[in-house]
């Protein structure tokens, strides 16, 4: 296990910067999960923590010791990668154990780490299988159990699920996430699957143009958006947003006939005094029974046993959750007041709104 620190690391290929002064503390066991788009730096700069890249300027450091000049072989690191290669003439326990046979471990010792990699990945009866035998899912665990079988301190993953079909990769990412747990070993895994960085993160690190632009636990960058992006990158279906104009008494959405009055706002923001954006989610826009602004839907659909609805401001369509009672009436559409959040329109950033429910 290590503390790992990224300071103000920078990677270059040529004139691209492809990794930008990025500053960062990785606590010891931690799941770190980098998220963003593709292309905005995520597999570079998991690559320069393995040593696979050099990095232009900035330090990387384990447990802080800097290990720029060292190489991925003397960092104590594994990697796991979309696609795995295992051997496909050794079989799943010949694979596993792999690495230790090739730095020369005592048979004995081999054999209890095997023993206990197996009941850790749950692996009995597949160790005398050959690769080509295994579903893609049950491949790649094999590559995380060749990869933990040496005690990494620290294991880097990009992408490990992706290739796997989707009611498999439910299944790994539960188990990846129990596994990680309950080996302890601080890990970094790349994704620009915002549900898996939910759902496995102690913290998301959130990636855009090359920069860091949030980092936080995955419910707090839920909540607590530090901008526009992040709003909107996290969250399905994902943040609505929409200009508000400064009206008598109020907010007004777009060029709708709908003010957002002071029971709806934050103090203060109706002076910001510079444009405001408004962004919120689909469940905090409910379309009810009772009070509410008039408002012309202009669809509603269900998925599964939501109800969903959609009305238009301009050229956007702003998508809600149908909370009539079955067969309603015409509803008002009620604005969940602690579900809004107010964003700068020019910086992007969130400067009132949101928050954690109590
Ligand atoms: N060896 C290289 N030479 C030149 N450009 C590179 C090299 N490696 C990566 N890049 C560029 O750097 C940018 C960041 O790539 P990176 O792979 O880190 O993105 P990413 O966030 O992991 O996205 P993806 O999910 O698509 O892999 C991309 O524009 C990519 O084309």
């Amino acid at each position: 296990m290590a503390r790992i620190e990224l300071r103000n690391l920078s990677i270059r290929f040529g004139a691209f910067k492809a990794v930008d002064d990025v500053n960062l503390s990785i606590g010891d066991g931690e799941f770190v999960v980098y998220l963003g788009p593709s292309g905005c730096g995520k597999t570079t700069t998991l690559r320069a923590i393995a040593g696979l890249v050099d990095a232009t300027s900035g330090d990387i450091l384990f447990d802080g010791r800097r290990v720029n000049e060292l190489r991925p072989s003397e960092r104590n690191i594994a990697m796991v990668f979309q696609f795995v290669s295992l051997y496909p003439h050794l079989t799943i326990a010949e694979n596993i154990v792999f690495p230790l046979r090739a730095r020369g471990v005592a048979r004995a010792e081999i054999a209890r780490k095997l023993d206990w990699v197996t009941g850790v990945f749950r692996l009995g009866d597949e160790l005398r299988r050959y690769p080509g035998a295994l579903p893609p899912g049950a491949r790649q665990k094999v590559a995380l159990a060749r990869a933990v079988i040496r005690d990494p301190a620290v294991l880097l993953l990009d992408e490990p699920l992706s290739a796997i079909d989707e009611q498999f990769r439910e299944e790994m990412r539960w188990e990846l996430g129990h596994l990680q747990r309950e080996l302890g070993v601080t890990t970094i895994y790349v994704t620009h699957d915002q549900r898996e960085a939910m759902s496995l993160a102690d913290r998301i690190v959130l990636m855009n143009h090359s920069k860091i632009v949030q980092v936080a636990e995955p419910d707090r960058i839920f909540f607590e958006p530090a901008s526009v992006f992040a709003g909107q990158f996290i969250g399905s279906p994902s943040m609505n947003l929409v200009d508000l104009v400064p009206v008598a008494g109020g907010l007004r959405l777009g060029d709708s006939t709908v003010v957002l009055g002071a029971a709806e706002l934050p103090s203060g923001i109706a002076g910001h005094g510079r444009p405001v954006r408004l962004g919120v989610r689909p469940r905090d826009l409910r379309l009810v029974d009772g009070e509410g602004h008039a408002l012309a839907v202009d669809d509603t659909f269900a998925v599964g046993r939501e109800r969903f609805f959609t009305f238009r401001i301009g050229e956007a369509i702003l998508q809600g959750t149908d909370h009539r009672r079955a067969g309603g009436g015409e509803g008002r559409v009620r604005f969940v007041p602690e579900g809004l959040m107010f964003f700068d329109a020019e910086s992007g950033l969130r400067i009132a709104g949101g928050g954690r429910p109590a």
